[in-house]
């Protein structure tokens, strides 16, 4: 397809404001899919994405669309996710696009995920068409929703603001006819060598790593011996393709197209997402910026059950490669043995992928308390980056320890502000700025970052009714008064069990948290004394119940040596059990994991 008649671009929205109804409307009447076949939504194929409901994963298709004007055109259209947690699926599909269709729901307005998508759009350079969709449903306000939008920028002026229904198709023509006038085609020079940028990648059991390319500037055939530039790798060129949906196999991706090249890597760590492809033969002079990789916010331990360390070893590889915002490490604890220490943009994050290795690799994984990284000081003057509270250093060593802190911007209604204001003060946030946006209101926080790693989206969008959003971003590390807290069972350390909180949240936790592990850990034939332990002390103390009677401390009729003999086999057990013994299951960790949702 000649580069004038090609159209790359990607559909942006809030969380539920109807994206992939859009995809598969534009994938329909271009005839890419048929109809039948759209009434499954062809893009959420992942079964958390249909569990959930929501988009994680980008995806891709390439369409035909006849225009009115009789000509032929390429569009390649790259659905995006719209949840918080994944905006840097968001920003990888931005960069490989030239224009953005700004979706927003006329049921509820411009939100603020609205907002952070459209920035993240034109900081890349995109040309933004924006489209409000569900106006067929009674609730709709199409007309202030218009002027929602156009409060919002001035960016945009020039474009038309279109109104449809992706749900009936309504208007969706009318979006066909503005992507071909309204965005520009690539630029890219065709007699250049070969330069293509990786957005996405994916692992595939049968044809190994399959990487997806926008070509950038030249031509990539069947038979060009191609380039990694990151590490100089040189690839055994496979096959190259398009998406229509399915992968479909072609001779050559021109200048401006977008497609895969199946690489015939096996090792999932050889690709990085952001890498840029060249000839082998005549290489280009100098790689594409890249992305900036993802910084994890939260980690949590992932620890097989039943021995199946290396199932999880290679679904968390593989994971990792199709998901590059999802980090991991190899990790030991006493209790549990080898594990994997991973890092996730957040909670939400952390249960897509405990989900993904449930559906897709049939593996559960025990999952350890979440944490975020401390900067712990020592008294010795090192430093220790500890992401991990199995590590975190004794506390007559430390020094002072800092935590990262975020910069969250929290966009209301003003409905709820007081509600709101009040869950961002318990969590510790120090108010910078507020301001008005239109109807809504923005507040500008700072607050560290294990407060609202954890529940404290969902707790926003409960009680503003799922209309309040949030944005964060990473600003620094400060100084934070915490504490490690270890749980004791049977006088034993559980070294898994331990976590860090904010010293004046620690009675409180601690309280709590003993409370819930008396119901949940396995009981045995002899009380069992579970103990939660800051700094040497035990702040909160209960016994697990036996399973029988404690003849020994109970006034029953018995004769002594009988009592004695009993206590004699109880004190056995007791020692035993000291030195190892307690069955983790994941309700004992939920146990920790709920204290902080
Ligand atoms: N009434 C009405 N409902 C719509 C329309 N478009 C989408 N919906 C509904 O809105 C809901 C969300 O639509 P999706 O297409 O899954 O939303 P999305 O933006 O892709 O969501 P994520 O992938 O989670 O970001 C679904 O229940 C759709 O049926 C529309 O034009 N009218």
């Amino acid at each position: 397809m000649e580069i004038s008649h090609i159209r790359n671009f990607a559909i942006i929205a809030h969380i539920d404001h109807g994206k992939s109804t859009l995809a598969d409307r534009i994938m329909e009447q271009t005839a890419t899919v048929s109809q039948r076949e759209s009434k499954a939504q062809l893009l959420d194929d992942l079964a958390v994405e249909q569990a959930h409901g929501v988009t994680v994963k980008s995806r891709t298709v390439r369409n035909f669309y006849t225009a009115a004007d009789g000509q032929e055109y390429e569009y390649n259209l790259i659905d995006t996710p719209g949840h918080v947690d994944f905006s840097y699926e968001v920003s990888k599909s931005l960069a490989a696009s030239d224009g953005a269709i700004l979706l927003v729901d006329a049921t509820q307005g411009v939100q603020a995920q609205t907002v952070a998508n459209l920035r993240l759009a034109l900081k890349n350079g995109l040309k933004v068409l924006p489209v409000i969709n569900k106006i067929d449903s009674a609730m709709a306000e199409v007309e202030q929703t218009e002027q929602q939008i156009k409060q919002l920028a001035v960016q945009f002026l020039d474009s038309p603001i279109l109104k449809i229904s992706a749900k009936t198709g309504l208007g969706v023509d009318a979006v066909l006819e503005a992507i071909k006038d309204y965005f520009p085609a690539p630029a890219g020079q065709t007699k250049a060598p070969l330069k293509a940028l990786v957005f996405d990648s994916v692992y595939d059991p049968f044809k190994g790593i399959i990487a997806y390319v926008r070509i950038v500037d030249g031509q990539l055939t069947a038979k060009t011996p191609v380039l990694l530039m990151a590490h100089d790798q040189k690839l055994p060129n496979k096959e190259i393709g398009s998406f229509m949906p399915q992968l479909t196999a072609l001779d050559s991706l021109n200048v401006g197209e977008v497609g895969y090249l199946v690489t015939g890597l096996k090792d999932p760590q050889a690709l990085r997402v952001g890498d840029t492809i060249t000839s082998q033969t005549t290489p280009t002079a100098q790689a594409l910026p890249g992305y900036e990789p993802a910084k994890s916010m939260v980690f949590a331990g992932f620890y097989p059950k039943d021995d199946h360390y290396h199932d999880l070893q290679l679904a968390i590889e593989k994971l990792a490669l199709n998901d590059s915002s999802f980090h991991y490490a190899a990790e030991v604890s006493d209790a549990l043995g080898p594990g994997f220490r991973c890092g996730f943009l957040g909670i939400f994050h952390l249960q897509i992928i405990r989900e993904r290795l449930h559906d897709e690799y049939q593996l559960d994984v025990l999952t350890t308390a979440p944490n975020v990284t401390y900067r712990v000081h020592l008294k010795t003057d090192d430093t220790l980056m500890v992401n991990n509270p199995i590590k975190f250093p004794y506390f007559a060593d430390i020094d002072y320890v800092e935590e990262p802190f975020s910069n969250a911007t929290i966009t209301t209604g003003n409905d709820v502000l007081g509600d709101v204001m009040q869950l961002a003060d318990s969590h510790k946030g120090q108010l910078v700025d507020m301001a008005n946006q239109g109807d809504l209101i923005e507040l500008h926080y700072r607050l560290p970052i294990s407060e609202i790693a954890y529940d404290f989206f969902n707790a926003l969008k409960s009680i503003s009714h799922g209309y309040a959003t949030l944005e964060t971003t990473f600003a620094d590390y400060d100084i934070a008064d915490v504490v490690k807290v270890e749980v004791n069972v049977n006088y034993a350390t559980v070294d898994a069990l331990s976590f860090i909180v904010h010293r004046e949240d620690a009675p409180a936790m601690t309280q709590k948290l003993v409370e819930k592990l008396k119901h949940t850990i396995p009981r045995k034939l002899y009380p069992m004394p579970t103990q939660a332990i800051v700094e040497g002390k035990s702040f909160a103390r209960v016994d697990v119940p036996p399973l029988r009677k404690n003849a020994a401390v109970n006034g029953e009729k018995r004769s002594t040596s009988k009592k004695q003999a009993l206590l004699r086999r109880q004190s056995v057990n007791k020692r035993q059990a000291a030195q190892s013994d307690v069955t983790l299951s994941q309700d004992v960790f939920n146990a920790v994991l709920e204290l902080s949702l």
